[in-house]
């Protein structure tokens, strides 16, 4: 491409004292022969760039065992393998290409000047290293500003796919709008990055243009005396004129492409860190979880993680065995929660809380409705919770998944779902929580009622606490995530309500405690682990909402036997005194509720009553 420019150039120059003929064909040939080498330039970059993009992906996917992924947040690591890989393009493409004609063209036109005009000469090789010298010195600024740029880009991925993860949490635990505003304020933290290695970039561009533009003026003043006094003719000063800003171009195309480049580059380095890694299964990935964590988080300045855990918030916690001590036991009447060990003081003690004194219930005799604990009678005969021919359909079934289901519950009864699998358990708590379409019928609580097409507002959510088969838990703290509806619930709460969710235990092994930064999912902790954090988290709800509505999807599945009692136990706890819909396949939960409704294919076909309550009331 070097030889071809130079060739045209004198062609040119040839074609003004030869004949037109010749000269034509000659400028065409050498045009053509450039705009071919530039066609297959830019076909086998792209070729190349290709085989090295799937080339690091593959590297990349084959490093992604379980633990990286999990120990970093999934959204980041896929930012890292798609765009952020992509970002190659500018540098294989553009900056590369332009790095070797930067190294050639120059280099081919120093030669032809070296035998036409030693002054053009002379002003070439004084400005020419000026450029890659701005270039240096923009390059060292724009680094780590490109770095910074990547990082937020990442973290933005990492953000976005949490919170998209986590919607239906956040919005049952009324942090829609937090989280809407988190990604925003990610979104403008890239954006205001982006403008600042935008505007290094621009000025670049601006000083490397300068240089060239001054370079150019500069060849042709001693072109312009010579030509005046007769030294040299004009074929020659044409030719110079010509070549001379052929010799600044590819070097001011490689600052741009500099700039374009940088963003792939950047990832690259992170790449290339990750696949070197060694395997994660070789260490104790749950320990390093933190670090992995923190070490792809932005600059902490601007993290938009809440960070109100107080640093003492390690160790201190007692242990198992002092959860279930009288001490414990008596804490349970200054924290409002009902503690771990039972009740000692029978139904009695549930009347300290407010709610269960508002709700005073006894359920049982004739239909489960509550009766007035001083005069035996009926005090409302209105369901808490009523659904009347509700029918649901997920917009691309064709089938409806609930049909036609009409029920009641009383405040304070327990409702255990069963029925096989796909038999729509869940839909029906999803229709309570407005996640799936109601097509027909309305579900009425208390005062409100929601009709065929209605959304669940607000003020329909605050009354319900929800525990779902697979909690989500959001890449931050353990404290954070317990207090995600309660932001401003302090420590101590959140510590009184992993109490009381039997989570202390492990939550004090973890390696910064309530501090521990969970990865994606709540990456690092059992199923268990996950499922009691998610109960604490329902706990610290109902202590500062009174939500009287609870609700809970298999809340034992898949858990191991111990797990599985202490789970249950917490269960136990979180539903003292409320009105609670379950969906249970184990008979131990089933025998503990005061109705057991029967789903099959989306019908309700059986509704048995219990007229005793179980060993968990
Ligand atoms: N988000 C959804 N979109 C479309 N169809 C869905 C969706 N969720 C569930 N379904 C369908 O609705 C029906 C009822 O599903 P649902 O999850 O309520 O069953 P389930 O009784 O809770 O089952 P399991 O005991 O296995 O959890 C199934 O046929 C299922 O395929």
């Amino acid at each position: 491409a070097a030889l071809a420019t130079a060739v045209s150039a004198a062609v040119i120059d040839g074609a003004a004292s030869s004949t037109v003929r010749n000269g034509l064909l000659w400028f065409a040939v050498a045009v053509a022969a450039r705009a071919g080498l530039s066609w297959w330039q830019g076909n086998s970059a792209a070729r190349g760039a290709a085989t090295v993009k799937t080339h690091l992906r593959h590297r990349l996917f084959n490093a992604a065992k379980p633990g990286w992924v999990g120990g970093r947040r999934t959204g980041e690591a896929v930012t890292l393998a798609t765009r952020g890989v992509d970002g190659l393009d500018a540098y294989l493409t553009g900056y590369l290409p332009q790095l070797c004609l930067a190294a050639t063209v120059p280099l081919a036109v120093i030669v032809v000047l070296a035998f036409n005009d030693l002054a053009s000469l002379i002003v070439v090789l004084v400005t020419i290293p000026l450029m890659p010298i701005f270039g240096i010195l923009i390059g060292w600024h724009t680094k780590d500003k490109t770095d910074r740029q990547w990082r937020r880009l990442q973290h933005l991925g990492g953000h976005f796919l949490d919170a998209i993860a986590g919607l239906s949490t956040s919005r049952v635990f009324g942090r829609a709008g937090h989280a809407a505003a988190q990604v925003r304020d990610t979104a403008d933290h890239y954006r205001s990055a982006t403008m600042g290695t935008l505007r290094i970039a621009f000025l670049s561009a601006l000083a490397l243009e300068l240089v060239a533009t001054v370079s150019v003026a500069l060849v042709a003043v001693p072109i312009g005396l010579q030509l005046v006094n007769g030294s040299m003719d004009l074929p020659t000063a044409f030719l110079i004129l010509l070549l001379v800003p052929e010799v600044y171009l590819p070097l001011r195309a490689m600052g741009t492409q500099f700039h374009a480049a940088q963003e792939g580059l950047a990832a690259t380095r992170d790449a290339f860190r990750l696949t070197d890694e060694p395997d994660p299964s070789e260490k104790d990935s749950r320990m390093d979880l933190s670090a992995t964590y923190h070490s792809t988080d932005v600059d902490k300045d601007s993290s938009t993680v809440p960070t109100e855990v107080a640093p003492d918030g390690r160790g201190t916690e007692p242990d198992a065995a002092a959860v279930s001590s009288p001490a414990a036991v008596s804490a349970s009447a200054s924290t409002g929660y009902p503690q771990p060990g039972g009740y000692p003081q029978g139904r009695e003690t549930e009347l300290d809380t407010p709610r269960v004194a508002q709700d005073r219930l006894k359920v049982g005799e004739e239909d489960g409705g509550p009766l007035d604990r001083h005069t035996g009678h009926l005090i409302d005969r209105t369901a808490l919770l009523g659904f009347n021919g509700v029918s649901v359909r997920y917009p691309e079934r064709d089938e409806s998944a609930l049909i036609d289901l009409s029920g009641r519950v009383h405040a304070g009864q327990r409702v255990a779902l069963v029925g096989p699998s796909g038999a729509g358990k869940s839909t029906l708590l999803n229709a309570l929580l407005g996640f799936a379409p109601l097509t027909g019928g309305e579900i009425r609580f208390a005062d409100e009622h929601r009709a065929a097409g209605q959304t669940a507002p607000e003020s329909w959510l605050r009354n319900i606490t929800w525990v779902p088969q697979r909690a989500h838990l959001f890449a931050m703290s353990v404290a954070d995530n317990i207090r995600l509806g309660q932001p401003d619930a302090g420590i101590d709460q959140v510590r009184e309500a992993a109490e009381a969710a039997f989570a202390t235990e492990f939550i004090t092994r973890l390696p910064d405690g309530f501090d521990t930064a969970l990865g994606d999912e709540g990456f690092g902790l059992s199923a268990g682990q996950r499922r009691r954090i998610a109960i604490a988290r329902a706990f610290l709800r109902m202590r500062i909402l009174d939500c009287p509505l609870v609700l809970l999807d298999e809340p034992t599945a898949n858990l191991d036997l111990h797990s599985e009692t202490r789970v249950a136990e917490a269960t136990a706890e979180l539903l003292s005194g409320r009105t609670a819909i379950l969906v249970a396949h184990r008979s131990a939960m089933v025998d503990d509720v005061d109705q057991v409704w029967r789903i099959a294919d989306g019908r309700l076909v059986a509704v048995e009553k219990r007229s005793t309550a179980g060993v968990l009331r």
